[in-house]
């Protein structure tokens, strides 16, 4: 929808990969329908995914004994936080609609993305107690886990031998996004593209195009866990 604002978070090392693909075509057909996206690309980035007392600027609240989660949140309040991770607190405090676009690694997302979650999400910014899940900091927002597989939609079935998909989708949806107050919209799932035809990933392609142009009308999936796992 037009003048809407768009975060892509976005971790893969191939610009010619079919997670490249779906990331340019996100950009294009958001464009396109006027909205203004931000893309953060990881890996081009050399996004820093640790925790560490580099992302205090100056002095620690207690140098006695290093808490992370505590002395992020001291940092924040009194903005010296470093500042990669303010900028990408930017980017997200501007955003409608985050998607984070990768490929799946262990059942989960890539370390680099996970990082940033660890990051940047910091308590004061996305949460802050008892200001969680459906009261989380960032509620006006909505997000899209966007992402492809090795393994088939089979083998990801509920009887499969690597179990429903949604599964896995609990910590980042669930224990991430709702954590921080964030609307989730239905996953979009590319299954083992390094396995199909070529014409078969290009109707992949077309599939996540064609989502997109109604994408602002769907509404968020009732994130409890009756919808991983009933
Ligand atoms: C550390 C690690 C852990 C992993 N863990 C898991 C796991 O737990 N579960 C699991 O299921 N998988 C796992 N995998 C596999 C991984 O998820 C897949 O390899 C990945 O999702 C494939 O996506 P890709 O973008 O890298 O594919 P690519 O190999 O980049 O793409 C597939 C093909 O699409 C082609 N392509 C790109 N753009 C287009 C286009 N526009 N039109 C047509 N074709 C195009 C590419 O050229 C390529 O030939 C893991 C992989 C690693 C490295
Ligand atoms: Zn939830």
């Amino acid at each position: 929808m037009a003048g809407r604002k768009v975060l892509i978070v976005y971790a893969h090392q191939e610009p010619k990969s079919l997670n490249g693909s779906l990331k340019s075509i996100a950009v294009e057909e958001l464009s396109k329908q006027g909205c203004s996206i931000t893309v953060s690309d990881l890996y081009a980035m050399q996004f820093e995914p640790r925790a560490t007392r580099n992302d205090i600027v100056g002095c620690l609240h207690n140098s006695e004994e290093f808490n992370y989660g505590v002395e992020t949140w001291e940092a924040y309040k009194r903005g010296s936080l470093s500042s990669d991770l303010v900028e990408e607190q930017k980017k997200v405090q501007e955003a409608d609609l985050l998607i984070f676009q990768f490929p799946l690694y262990w059942f989960s997302m890539p370390a680099i993305m996970k990082g940033w979650m660890d990051r940047v999400l910091v308590q004061g910014f996305a949460h802050e107690f008892p200001n969680c899940y459906d009261s989380g900091l960032l509620k006006d927002k909505l997000a899209l886990f966007s992402f492809t597989t090795g393994g088939s939609k089979e083998m990801y079935a509920k009887g499969g031998i690597s179990g429903d998909i949604r599964y896995l989708l609990w910590p980042m949806q669930h224990g991430i996004m709702h954590f921080c107050g964030v609307k989730v919209l239905a996953p979009h799932i590319c299954f083992a593209p390094e396995y199909v035809s070529e014409e078969k990933r290009k109707e992949m392609l077309i599939a996540w195009a064609q989502r997109l142009k109604t994408l602002w009308n769907e509404e968020p999936i009732n994130c409890s866990p009756e919808w991983y796992f009933k």
